[in-house]
């Protein structure tokens, strides 16, 4: 049943302490963050998604990449379990807000590891990356709780940055769009776009041709504005520096069963 909803979290007073694994430590206005993560929940609204806030972890500096702590499939939901020890008491207050909207919830569990931003969907096709946060058990487990709803789950090596969506996303069409330099195993995308900027391989996707991006990839946004998609470009430069991508500042639910 299609919906238009999507998660979001406020960021945490404490961003700044955010984990950094593969770039340097730059300084976070959290000040800005917080403009930043505004305007980014306006565009969503304002391209018809209702944003539903997950209640604040104001002890977890990460909590803002609300994207990490669940991933949906269906109605179900799969709260994750992360590679990142620091990062696991985000879960319980998006359990309750999963649970509230009506999901079937499931969870990861020891031993396995998973963060969402390493889950890719593409029609019925799960690609999981295989990397810093997911382990091989946290890939069985995503497996065993979503194949037997239709879906084949397709593991990636990931080992250049710090998720699989960090190097690549889709396209409406199904096309996976990514940047070579950062990926391990590009031969896996039976359909691929290259793309010229690192921050170009992210586009969360509004509906219709319309996708939102980081206003730091415009030699892509044109690429796709080539290619008949309508670039929404959000300024979201102090979650870059905790390599934040757009796609991780939110979880739509487009299949709620309500
Ligand atoms: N899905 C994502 O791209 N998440 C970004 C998480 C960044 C955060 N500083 C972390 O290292 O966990």
């Amino acid at each position: 049943m299609p919906s238009k909803k999507a998660l979001v979290r406020r960021p945490s007073p404490r961003l700044a302490e955010g984990l950094v694994t593969h770039i340097e430590r730059e300084g976070v206005d959290v000040g800005r963050a917080v403009e930043q993560w505004e305007a980014y929940t306006e565009a969503l609204r304002a391209h018809g998604w209702e944003t539903i806030e997950v209640d604040p972890a104001d002890d977890c500096p990460d909590s803002v990449f609300v994207e990490d702590t669940v991933v949906m499939y269906r109605n179900v939901a799969l709260i994750a379990r992360s590679g990142a020890e620091s990062r696991r008491a985000e879960t319980p207050g998006v359990e309750e807000a999963v649970a509230s909207l009506g999901c079937s919830v499931n969870w990861v569990w020891e031993p396995g590891t998973l963060d969402g931003g390493d889950v890719l969907k593409v029609g019925d096709t799960v690609y999981v990356g295989r990397g810093g946060r997911t382990n091989a058990a946290g890939v069985r487990q995503v497996r065993a709780a979503f194949e037997p709803l239709g879906a084949r789950v397709v593991t990636v090596p990931v080992a250049k940055v710090l998720h699989l969506k960090s190097a690549v996303t889709a396209l409406p069409d199904g096309t996976v769009v990514g940047h070579v330099p950062n990926m391990d195993a590009p031969s896996l995308f039976p359909r691929f776009l290259p793309v010229p900027e690192a921050s170009g391989a992210h586009v969360v996707l509004l509906g219709g041709d319309r996708l939102l991006m980081a206003a730091s990839a415009p030699k892509t946004a044109e690429l796709f504005a080539d290619l008949g998609y309508e670039p929404v470009p959000v300024d979201i430069g102090e979650f870059e520096k905790l390599e934040g991508c757009v796609t991780c500042l939110s979880v739509r639910l487009r299949e709620l069963y309500a």
